[in-house]
């Protein structure tokens, strides 16, 4: 068949969306007029048809492949130049993609149509953002161009950074990771995407699985996650950063052919491509055979890779939002976190990493994998095979056999918490009863702080440590089941939310920034100013509770640290999630309080982070193995 028929006929499989099929006939037609010696151009054409399929297919190696060998032969072929620039995208190579769009503009500007200029300029510009992204960890301009237009179905897709942080081994834990530079509290350490994300039904009831029934419930979940890898590998291009974990924790997975080992991957398997100076560029790994790579996973190898490295963004009755992710599941746990995490949701459920503490330059880095507001035995049962060993645990373990008052209170705190769901079937008489007992208790712990010998003692900051494991009374205090409802403001209530004040200060001081601290507050908020017109509040000195926060604020360094990470984390955040209670954090230390404008941003505010709380709840806590439902199923989102 002549060749012109044959291209003719790749023409039409691609146009009906035959991808494979058409870059078998544009080989052919390619083998064809090399032959025949049928002039260049043909050529070109035959190269740059193949790379657009294969640009379908998502082939971004093998489609560069195709328009260097059509670029070699006429370097001004601009099907081939643009072709090239969407397979250097899909690569990830922004610096490059950039380069091509400035060139296109400047030396085609005149056989452009404006549709293409349009087209070209928009496409400069996501290129350059992404590469601001990627190299700088500049993220201002996609945060600001979603808050000029929000998007309903979640936040933008962020690309991935590695700032100052490096792998180390570490005694004990394998791996961890370390500040490659002296930090201050809000400096972004780096953003992830996750590799996989899916949703994981679970059974109402069935979210805590016990150690005796550990086994039969990873069985399920590995019987599902090898159907949700399945899917992966068809929607993924880029998996290399699975395979590295399958590497790191398995010794045995046969990619990549690297040097890797257990011990400590190179920290340029996790900077993105662009970030990477060209010479290291070729780790891009070839586009995978997906056949081959699947049929090389066997359950064994997922278990550990799942069991490691994957992270619980949130949970209700019904399912459970949950992501694999590469360097975030390199880094160490610890119930006094010098990092916060910032979650975004978006397609592939992005995490921001942020020093909340000033940080040395070769400290480790960590962050707390779960609730870390909680008695040690509590945080312990989060994650039972992690026994950490912080400071604040070491001295919690030594206080609550020391002191047998703080060990009742401990217990007396958990037990309250359990029975949550059903306060809100109590009568009215019995809520306030329980209120009263959360006082007494909250009071009970101010109260040993101040006189037991053993307490009294204590430096300033593991006061904080105590008061933060006890934290659960005051969010009792701070649940509708439990709320009164009284229509007028009280005294007591007033005391009361001083003392939700002194709690939320003591969680800053465990953790700067953590979202549980900033939900806290903004409900506490949420319930003056739903309760209390302005007018209502200030015979009450409200407005001054505001102002004393604030000069606390301003006294108290840890505070101080925790709204610098709200504020560098995000001025003018998108306001899903965590981030509008960042934003609300600087509102409410930035304004000055004698306009009330403030009051009425946070109830703005207050309202996006209640619908946060209530319809998703994005209160971080990662457990250790999935909870699934007898006949689970992943959905790949
Ligand atoms: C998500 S991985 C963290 C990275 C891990 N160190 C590595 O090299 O792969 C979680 C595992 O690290 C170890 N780990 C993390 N934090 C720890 C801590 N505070 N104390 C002891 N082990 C810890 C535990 O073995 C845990 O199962």
């Amino acid at each position: 068949m002549a060749a012109e028929a044959i291209r003719a006929e790749g023409n039409d499989l691609y146009a009906r969306g035959r991808y494979t099929q058409a870059i078998n006939k544009y080989e052919l037609y390619i083998e064809l007029v090399t032959k025949e010696k049928g002039g260049l151009d043909r050529i070109v054409c035959g190269h740059s048809n193949r790379a657009q399929a294969y640009l379908q297919l998502r082939k971004y190696t093998k489609a560069l492949e195709d328009v260097r060998k059509a670029l070699e032969l006429d370097p001004t072929h601009l099907k081939s130049l643009v072709r090239k620039a969407k397979a250097l995208e899909g690569l990830k190579i922004y610096q490059d993609v950039v380069t091509i769009y400035k060139s296109l503009l400047q030396n085609f500007k005149d056989q452009l149509h404006d549709v293409h200029v349009k087209d070209f300029l928009r496409s400069l510009q996501d290129a350059e953002r992404k590469d601001k992204m990627t190299r700088l960890g500049q993220y201002e301009e996609l945060v600001d161009s979603y808050w000029d237009q929000p998007c309903p179905n979640g936040a933008p897709m962020m690309e991935e950074y590695v700032g100052p942080v490096e792998l180390r081994r570490v005694e004990r834990m394998d791996r961890g990771l370390f500040a490659t530079k002296d930090l201050e509290p809000g400096d972004l350490l780096f953003v992830s995407n996750s590799i996989v994300t899916v949703r994981v039904p679970i059974a109402k009831g069935d979210i805590q699985i016990s150690v005796e029934s550990k086994s039969e419930a990873m069985h399920l979940v590995l019987d599902s996650l090898k159907r949700f890898v399945n899917h992966a590998f068809d929607n993924l291009q880029d998996f290399s950063q699975f395979q590295l974990l399958v590497q790191v924790d398995t010794l045995a997975g046969p990619y990549p052919t690297a040097p890797l080992s257990r011990d400590c991957p190179s920290m340029r398997y996790f900077t993105p491509v662009n970030a990477l100076p060209p010479g290291l560029r070729n780790l891009m790994r070839p586009d995978l055979d997906h056949p081959t790579i699947r049929a090389d996973f066997s359950h064994s190898t997922l278990m550990k890779v799942v069991e490691r490295r994957q992270f619980t963004h949130w949970g209700n009755d019904h399912d459970e939002l949950t992501g694999i992710y590469a360097l975030p599941s390199l880094m160490n746990h610890s119930c006094t976190p010098n990092v916060t995490v910032t979650t975004m949701q978006n397609e592939s459920v992005t995490k921001i990493f942020r020093a909340c503490k000033s940080v040395k330059k070769g400290e480790e880095l960590f962050y707390a994998y779960h609730n870390i507001f909680c008695p040690l035995e509590d945080r312990r049962a989060f994650y039972p095979t992690l026994c950490c060993t912080c400071a604040r645990c070491k001295l919690e373990e030594r206080l609550v056999a020391e002191v047998p008052a703080l060990k009742s209170l401990e217990a007396q705190c958990s037990k309250f918490w359990e029975q949550k769901s059903s306060f809100s079937q109590l009568s009215p008489e019995e809520r306030a009863k329980r209120r009263n007992q959360c006082i007494i208790c909250i009071r009970l712990v101010e109260e040993l702080l101040q006189k037991n010998s053993k307490l009294q003692i204590l430096r300033t900051h593991e006061k904080d440590w105590i008061r933060a494991t006890l934290i659960r009374f005051h969010r009792l205090l701070l649940d509708p089941a439990l709320s009164l409802k009284d229509d007028a403001l009280k005294e007591d209530q007033l005391s009361e939310m001083r003392l939700i004040f002194e709690a939320v200060r003591a969680m800053r001081t465990v953790n700067p920034g953590s979202d549980i601290a900033l939900a806290m507050i903004s409900e506490e908020y949420s319930r003056v100013v739903n309760q209390n017109s302005r007018k209502e509040l200030e015979p009450h000195g409200l407005s001054d509770l505001f102002l004393t926060d604030k000069s606390v604020i301003r006294s108290d360094d840890t505070t101080q640290q925790a709204f610098n990470v709200c504020e560098k984390g995000s001025s003018r955040a998108p306001l899903p999630f965590e981030w509008s209670y960042c934003l609300w954090s600087t509102v409410s230390l930035s304004e000055n309080n004698e306009d009330f404008k403030v009051v009425e941003s946070i109830i703005m505010l207050v309202k996006v982070a209640n619908y946060a709380m209530h319809e998703k709840p994005v209160l971080q806590i990662q457990v250790p193995f999935l909870a699934v439902s007898g006949n689970s199923e992943f959905h790949l989102l």
